[in-house]
């Protein structure tokens, strides 16, 4: 299980605190999960639709009767949906699929394209939510049943839907948001200007696109935020007013893609929208990005930099302001990137496309119709008032079992009760070294080598082999006594003693961080050089190329520290600092470690921060020695998470027979905040005879964890073992009671290449396989 650091890192603060499910753009990590596994799915399904409408295009397999069958169902959905006095909404949102499902087809998308399988999943699954939780029997209407039904009114001429789109823009005066409204209808409906504001009052601009009515309330360009908010904010209030009666579906929030800054200065404008309509004025909000074709700016390295990199760093940035205005980290809104110039490239379609291939313009209409789509079906069933705003400062529950696993896990200190690793048992002092009675051996040269017959070979490598694993062992021997002597001499060792002996140490040059190729003197690596001397503190700064505070050179801070304040009494402290303008993170481990006798005390204190909250954890921990094969500890650790603690406690024991065997055992539990997790381990492990200079060993554990009254058991198996000289294999399997298991194996090899052929050949097998199938189903 992943300790509570790793947990902490792989799950961003408020994620997994949405209570509900929304279903318009939001991220929801669960969701999303899904969505991956059943859009795979689907875009099975869209390859059989699609080849469906080839065959239905040539007349050839597509009985009439069927197609009728499917027009009629159709029309019966839609006219069901357009009887208002009897409305099911249920009903009314499969109504809403066919009805998306036409608007693709007709403004040219694929009913594959990601967009269309995640409104038509978030549809299924509004419907599912909804039907469950009124207890409702009715089957829902299946994806790929709703694609039959579209393509066969389309079809059939069938226009008995009407649809409107209404949108709203809004921006910084020359952003291009009049030029994308006359993009999209391909003529010049509005004014644009490149030297002064154009949009002089807010004018709707209504017309016709693929069919579909859209109608554009283009606004007056707002000014930079620097001292333009009053007359910002008077401009955002007309248009509040004129939107009151008749609200629209879409809102697109404009931006240039090529105005980039390391700080984003627009934040109090965005406040301010947020102030003037609300929060809930980003869920219909598609970030636009004009000037998408220009030329991109040059990374550290002096190279432009790539395509995708530089979008997602831009709205990345913009995100997130939105999320400080909002004060909600779930807001995922859509973003499209446009061109409005002139010479923007063309396809073969003669449709305008980006540098990256996308034909933008469709792609505006299909994520404002998706939005319209999910905004209807959202009012319909009732989402929007279950979304719960969780504020990005919030501090969410923390998950017990994670913290329990981090507590049950055996603590690496580097102090050992009798001068060795704790966790390593000793080679006996008085094993002989055999290596050094060993005759000597001439190493052969290549020729020489060569001209071995293949037997020779072999036994020449195997020689080679074991005298290798014995002088590492001699090696081994020879660290453990070291430390043995150099604990012994440091318990009797003046003050000055310490000094001569740090004093004689040499200054070493720490390795430097990976130099840009053109020279920048922003470029921290280009100005710091870090030594390491004889101190025992270690400070260093932490760069991160992604960075933001270039003026300083560094965004962080690290510290290591390390001292033997007696021959018994060890203290460290390692920990980084990063902060930034908005940010600030650390994380810090600090303990002091304690031999006496055959007992080993060790206390800590990590601090961590997670989101805006900072975690800390005591910890105390005792060993000691009762036989001489067996080590019994006890652990307490009392850990708080913003205002919530949790104490837990630990009950280990170790039992060692000679070198090779080793049994742990332990048990432990943790409570706080009305709740409490039990949980506990067994593991035995069997180690190579070359233990531990060749880690090979076959461990098999069983373990059990309750948690609100559930209780989970698991097991696991894992073997690492050599295969001759040159292969190294690992097996590693596992399981729980909830059927839930994981089994790996692998093979590491410096010859037989033909391993990694075999490996290849699996895998183009593999992708052929695959191939083949989907083309058995487009087939059927
Ligand atoms: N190269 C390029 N130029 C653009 C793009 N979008 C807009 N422009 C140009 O930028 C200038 C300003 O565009 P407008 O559409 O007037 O900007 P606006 O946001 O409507 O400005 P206001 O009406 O003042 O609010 C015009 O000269 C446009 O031709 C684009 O994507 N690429």
């Amino acid at each position: 299980m992943m300790n509570f650091k790793e947990w902490l890192s792989c799950h961003s603060i408020s994620k997994s605190l949405l209570s509900t499910r929304p279903f318009s753009f939001f991220y929801d990590e669960s969701s999303e999960r899904e969505f991956r596994h059943h859009g795979t799915m689907d875009m099975v399904t869209g390859a059989a639709i699609s080849s469906e409408r080839t065959l239905s295009e040539n007349q050839v397999n597509v009985s009439s009767a069927h197609e009728q069958s499917l027009v009629t169902e159709a029309s019966a959905l839609a006219q069901y949906n357009s009887n208002k006095g009897n409305k099911d909404p249920l009903t009314q949102v499969e109504a809403f699929q066919i009805s998306f499902l036409r608007l693709v087809q007709r403004i040219g998308q694929s009913p594959a394209n990601p967009v269309v399988l995640q409104v038509l999943y978030r549809l299924e699954l509004a419907s599912l939510i909804r039907a469950a939780e009124s207890n409702v029997k009715k089957p829902g209407l299946k994806i790929d049943k709703a694609r039959a039904l579209a393509l066969a009114l389309e079809e059939s001429g069938h226009d008995d839907f009407d649809f409107s789109l209404k949108i709203l823009v809004l921006g910084k005066t020359g952003v291009g948001k009049s030029a994308t409204v006359n993009s999209l209808f391909d003529e010049a409906k509005v004014t644009t200007n490149a030297f002064r504001p154009s949009t002089k009052g807010i004018q709707q601009v209504v017309g016709t696109i693929k069919g579909i009515k859209v109608t554009f309330i283009d606004t007056p360009g707002l000014l930079p935020s620097n001292n333009n908010q009053r007359r910002n904010r008077k401009i955002l209030i007309e248009v509040r007013k004129f939107i009151r009666k008749s609200p629209p579906d879409v809102v697109l929030y404009f931006e240039r893609l090529d105005f980039y800054d390391r700080v984003y200065y627009d934040f109090p404008l965005l406040k301010l929208i947020t102030n003037v309509f609300g929060s809930s004025i980003w869920f219909n909000t598609i970030l636009v990005m004009t000037h998408s074709s220009s030329p991109l700016p040059e990374g550290m390295d002096g190279y432009p930099v790539s395509y995708e990199e530089f979008v997602g760093q831009r709205t990345k940035l913009l995100q997130s302001y939105i999320h400080q205005a909002v004060s909600n980290t779930q807001l995922e809104n859509p973003v499209l990137l446009a061109e409005n110039h002139p010479m923007c490239m063309k396809n073969s379609k003669g449709e305008k496309v980006l540098p990256n291939g996308q034909a933008w313009l469709s792609q505006l209409l299909l994520l404002s119709i998706s939005t319209k789509v999910l905004g209807d079906a959202n009012s319909l069933l009732k989402f929007q008032n279950s979304f719960q705003f969780v504020k990005s400062d919030s501090i969410r529950q923390p998950s017990l079992p994670h913290l329990l696993s981090s507590l049950l896990q055996p603590r690496s200190t580097g102090t050992s009760i009798d001068g060795n690793d704790f966790q390593v048992d000793d080679l006996s002092d008085g094993e002989e070294d055999e290596y050094d009675q060993l005759p000597p051996i001439r190493i052969l040269t290549k020729a020489q080598y060569q001209q071995l017959s293949r037997l020779q070979k072999n036994a020449y490598l195997d020689e080679l082999d074991y005298r290798e694993t014995l002088y590492l062992k001699k090696q081994w021997r020879a660290e453990i006594r070291r430390n043995k002597e150099s604990m012994l001499s440091n318990s009797g060792a003046s003050e000055s003693s310490e000094y001569e002996n740090s004093s004689s140490h040499e200054v070493v040059q720490l390795p430097d961080m990976a130099i840009p190729l053109s020279f920048d003197s922003n470029c921290p690596s280009h100005r710091y050089r870090c030594l390491l001397g004889t101190n025992e503190w270690l400070l260093r700064p932490v760069v991160d190329s992604q960075g933001w505070d270039h003026d300083v050179c560094f965004d962080g801070i690290s510290l290591d520290f390390s001292k033997q304040i007696k021959g018994n009494l060890t203290a460290s402290v390692a920990g980084q600092m990063r902060k930034d303008k908005v940010d600030f993170s650390i994380q810090s481990d600090s303990g002091v470690n304690f031999v006496h006798g055959k007992c080993l005390f060790v206390s800590s204190l990590d601090i961590l921060t997670a989101g805006k909250a900072l975690v800390c954890t005591f910890r105390g921990d005792v060993k000691f020695k009762n036989l001489n094969c067996n080590s019994t500890g006890c652990g307490l650790s009392l850990t708080s998470f913003g205002k919530m603690h949790f104490i837990g406690a630990k009950l280990e024991d170790s039992i060692s027979l000679g070198r090779r065997f080793k049994l742990v055992a332990n048990t432990g539990c943790l409570v706080g905040n009305s709740q409490e997790t039990y949980g506990g381990s067994v593991e035995a492990t069997i180690r190579g005879k070359d233990f531990p200079v060749r880690d090979e060993k076959v461990t098999v554990a069983a373990n059990f964890l309750t948690y609100d009254k559930d209780m989970v058991l698991g097991g696991s198996f894992q073997t690492d073992f050599r295969v001759g000289r040159v292969a190294k294999m690992s097996l590693n399997a596992n399981m729980n009671s909830r059927s839930l298991g994981q089994i790996s194996f692998k093979v590491s090899t410096s010859e037989h290449f033909e391993l990694g052929l075999i490996t290849a050949v699996s895998l183009i097998q593999a992708l052929f396989h695959k191939r083949n199938k989907s083309h058995e189903w487009e087939k059927t």
